[in-house]
């Protein structure tokens, strides 16, 4: 399993493929090419001093007669924890602020709309560990904790909706804690939150140790940029999930995540891929870079001996789009922004192509679906 060594499918295909089957092969691969964006060289410059990497995407789109077109900037970022793990909470949660600061303010000069950070941005992600100190202490009120705080100074600096994933402790009901994004209007008020609605139980991701199924539903955020959605994780592994935030009428749904290469690699170019077709949308998957290493050994009851990081983190951040094209990723072993524009028109213009919405048989699934999840349900074979 290839860790920083393997930079990118991208960079690979492109060192070993004649350009002509590599023309076919991202044909195939990536749909429509996307057009690389003209951002201003201040902006490649702080990002190399930034020891960050920097791409920009355009999604080409028809122009409408009746419709101007729709034109919003997203920013995904993606980045490594910058101090162990074993540094004091409040020092690992300052270093954070201070890179994603640095990074946002690069994607102010690319002129981004909407920027979304990683899951869990704000601390390791320590679930592998089922360890409950210090890992609890990075929980954080989604309505006024420092991070809150802190994205809407963003948000009001630079003019932009800012998505903020974090460990959420709501001390109003209980002290709960939640996996949510917390999604700061351009205004720099608090537009509202999101929970992870899946939380997964496979190999080291214990996270139902710590929080539980999200209770929000599928909230859709309005936004001068658009209607925005939040699918935290292993919520892309759920097509229902997404239909969802689409049936309530997101433009862009945004997947924060952390993830690593032995268990998804393969699964993450096809899944927000797939979620941008099935539902006429945008989608922009986000995952963490780099190797975390924790001061305890755990395990998972999985059989494998007792160790003390998660695996590799592959970054590999990129948006689809509802025609099916997507950009490329950004490099698995590096911090990065991917600027991407979209014209939201192309929602519209995809659904009249191809009609999911029109051809969903929504009423029967739904029928059907009520029957299923009754305990006597007995599923629908026809024997011999
Ligand atoms: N953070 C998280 O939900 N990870 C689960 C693994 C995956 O969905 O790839």
């Amino acid at each position: 399993m290839a860790g920083a060594e393997f930079e990118s499918l991208e960079r690979c295909l492109e060192k070993h493929l004649p350009l002509a089957d590599l023309r076919e092969v991202k044909r195939i691969l990536y749909g429509k090419e996307t057009r690389e964006l003209d951002l201003p060289s201040g902006a490649f410059e702080a990002a190399t001093k930034g020891d960050f990497e920097l791409l920009g995407c355009a999604f080409e789109v028809a122009e409408e007669q009746q419709r101007r077109p729709r034109t919003v900037r997203v920013g995904l970022v993606q980045n490594r924890t910058p101090l162990p793990a074993d540094t004091p909470v409040v020092k690992q949660v300052t270093a954070l602020h201070r890179r994603i600061a640095a990074i946002a303010e690069v994607a102010a000069m690319c002129g981004v709309n909407i920027i979304c950070f990683q899951e869990a941005w704000i601390m390791p992600f320590a679930f592998c560990t089922r360890e409950k100190l210090p890992w609890t202490e990075f929980a954080e009120s989604a309505e006024d904790g420092p991070t809150t705080r802190f994205c809407q100074e963003l948000a009001r600096k630079h003019g932009m909706v800012v998505v903020s994933p974090i460990l959420e402790r709501d001390s109003e009901h209980g002290d709960v804690l939640w996996n949510t994004a917390v999604v700061i209007s351009n205004s720099g008020a608090v537009l509202g939150k999101t929970r992870k609605n899946h939380i997964p139980r496979v190999g080291d991701f214990n996270e139902s140790t710590y929080y539980m199924e999200g209770n929000l539903g599928h909230p859709v955020f309005q936004t001068p940029f658009g209607r925005i959605a939040v699918n935290i994780c292993y919520g892309r592994h759920h097509p229902l999930n997404w239909l969802m935030f689409s049936i309530n009428g997101a433009e862009i749904i945004f997947n924060p995540s952390a993830t690593t290469g032995v268990l998804s690699e393969s699964l993450w170019p096809v899944e927000a891929r797939n979620a941008a077709i099935a539902n006429h949308c945008f989608t922009c998957a986000i995952n963490r870079v780099g190797e975390e290493r924790f001061p305890n050994e755990f395990t998972s009851g999985d059989g494998k001996k007792a160790h003390q990081d998660f695996g590799y983190f592959y970054g590999s951040s990129y948006v689809a789009a509802p025609d099916g094209s997507r950009t490329p990723g950004l490099p698995r072993d590096r911090d990065g922004l991917l600027v991407a524009e979209l014209d939201l028109n192309l929602c519209r213009q995809t659904s009249d192509i191809w009609g999911f919405k029109m051809t969903g048989r929504y009423g029967m699934y739904a029928q059907e679906l009520a029957e299923a999840v009754k305990p006597n349900y007995s599923p629908n074979i026809v024997k011999e």
